[in-house]
């Protein structure tokens, strides 16, 4: 599992560590793994020209102490200085002087920039807030035009650490050095897009830390670990009926897409009821069609409603009433009635996209895209439940708090028709055979996003592939 902790957190396991620990040597863990990062980058350190962005505080400290080892194997070191050399780390200003290298003030750094193999991004760490200062803002575009690598100290500076927003200048980087943990913002996006790739420096914080953290995201054997499987008493009923009310006349196809992927996710059997039985026998035979509402369907250990419902509020509603788990999506999340929601005592699991979140909290799409994290907590506080919010990455999160799950399996390439209602239908699958709604979830856009991976494979695919692919998404993950 990768976790990553709120700033309050890290600070207070930082408190406790350093206090055991002589003055300095928490910075200087983290310079020695932010330069062993560069130099691995750089293949070649003698004679490469690097240049460091320092601001005021600890995190331009350790791109000064990083740029002071990396001099001293032959790196030609610049440092810019966005404070003054009173207002700068002391301690590592003088180590990068004596190792030779140079401080040049803030508005020599675009010069500098242009020149650089390397630019070392120390601006800001865990203590900003709000985008760039105008002052940085210079340097942020010279590094976007300039052909230099660029390594992020602990995060780009200018996202907002705790949240993952980025709400003004950032700058962009190709690989973030972090230390003792991961921070929320290089798992969410948008501000996940400017880290570039992630490398965590161990810095001995891991026992400081809480159990409980602000984020996790699965990795292969936690996924492996909670797919469901069949043992040898198992029958279809035991591994779980899963239904799919969804389509409608005028959209048939996402009937027949959300048994697609519900076929693929674990369940014994899956039953569907609603006006597009025909089309859905004609791909799948081994559905379990019902020409009756969700009510008399039959038996059912968790229901998916919602997918190309179209208008039709009748299911949605009979869904909600039923004592299971239920997920709903697309349309349904527009048909439900909040307070039957809330009301419920199963399980329930929303799957929107940023537009779906963003009218049901009642603001602008761009607020939830710009706010990814706290708008699936608060769609889950507000409804009693779960909230899968689907994007570039997923996030999953539970009514009243605890971490919340992120997953980045996901590509570009899922954003097609209908990918999302394989996404429900696997996930409902995931639920009827017994997965709390947060680890159906989770586990769902983990497979989804890996199958989408394969189906792709670097061209277009469309929401069928991507539900062919499961399959062998589920292999790769238990093998
Ligand atoms: N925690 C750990 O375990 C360890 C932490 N370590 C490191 O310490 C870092 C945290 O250091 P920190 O606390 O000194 O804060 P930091 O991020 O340097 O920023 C503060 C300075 O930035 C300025 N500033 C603020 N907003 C700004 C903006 N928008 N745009 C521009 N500037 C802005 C603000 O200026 P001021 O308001 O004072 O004028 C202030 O001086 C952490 O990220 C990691 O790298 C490691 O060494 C070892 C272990
Ligand atoms: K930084």
């Amino acid at each position: 599992m990768r976790t990553a902790y709120s700033v309050q957190t890290v600070r207070s396991a930082e408190r406790a560590l350093m206090a055991r620990l002589p003055e300095g040597a928490l910075m200087q863990r983290a310079a020695a793994g932010l330069a062993a990062a560069c130099a691995e980058l750089l293949g070649r350190v003698y004679g490469r020209r690097v240049v460091l962005l320092v601001g005021s505080g600890d995190n331009g400290g350790d791109a000064l102490y990083a740029g002071a080892r990396l001099a001293r194997r032959g790196a030609g070191v610049t440092a810019v200085l966005l404070a003054s050399p009173e207002k700068t780390h002391a301690g590592g200003l003088a180590a990068l002087v004596a190792a030779g290298g140079r401080p040049v003030a803030g508005d020599r750094g675009a010069d500098a920039v242009a020149r650089a193999d390397l630019v070392v991004d120390g601006i800001v760490g865990i203590g900003g807030r709000g985008g760039l200062r105008a002052d940085a803002v210079p340097l942020a575009d010279a590094v976007e035009r300039a052909r230099a690598a660029v390594v992020a100290v602990d995060l780009p500076s200018g996202v907002e650490a705790g949240s993952g927003e980025v709400r003004g200048r950032a700058v962009r980087a190709d690989l973030t050095v972090t230390f003792g943990t991961h921070k929320p913002a290089l798992l969410v996006d948008p501000a996940r897009e400017y880290a570039g790739s992630v490398r965590l420096v161990d810095i001995g914080l891991r026992p400081k830390l809480p159990a409980e953290p602000e984020l996790e995201a699965l990795q292969h054997t936690d996924v492996a670990a909670l797919l469901p499987r069949p043992g040898a008493a198992s029958d279809k009923y035991r591994r779980g009926v899963v239904g799919i009310a969804a389509g409608s006349a005028r959209y048939p196809g996402a009937a027949v897409l959300a048994v697609s992927g519900a076929l693929r996710g674990g369940a014994g059997a899956v039953r569907y009821v609603g006006p597009a039985g025909d089309a859905v026998l004609a791909r799948f035979p081994e559905t379990l069609v019902s020409d009756r509402g969700p009510k008399e369907a039959g038996r059912v250990q968790a229901w998916v409603v919602g997918p190309g419902a179209g208008d039709d509020a009748s299911a949605v509603g009979e869904v909600l009433g039923q004592d299971v788990p239920v997920l709903i999506d697309a349309d349904g999340l527009r048909l439900a009635d909040r307070a039957a929601v809330r009301a419920r005592t199963a399980p329930t699991l929303l799957t929107p996209h940023a537009g779906e979140a963003a009218a049901l909290l009642g603001v602008a799409r761009e607020e939830v895209e710009a706010a990814r994290l706290a708008s699936a907590r608060e769609l889950a506080d507000r409804y009693g439940a779960t909230v899968l919010l689907k994007g570039s990455t997923t996030l999953v999160a539970d009514p009243g708090g605890g971490p919340v799950r992120v997953n980045a399996t996901g590509t570009g390439w899922l954003a097609t028709a209908g990918s999302g209602d394989v996404l429900s239908g696997l996930a409902g699958s995931l639920l009827a055979s017994g997965l709390t709604a947060r680890d159906a979830g989770s586990v769902a856009a983990y497979l989804h996003g890996l199958a989408g991976r394969y189906a792709a494979d670097g061209a277009p695919a469309g929401a069928h592939d991507v539900a062919a692919a499961i399959p062998d998404a589920w292999r790769d993950v238990l093998s």
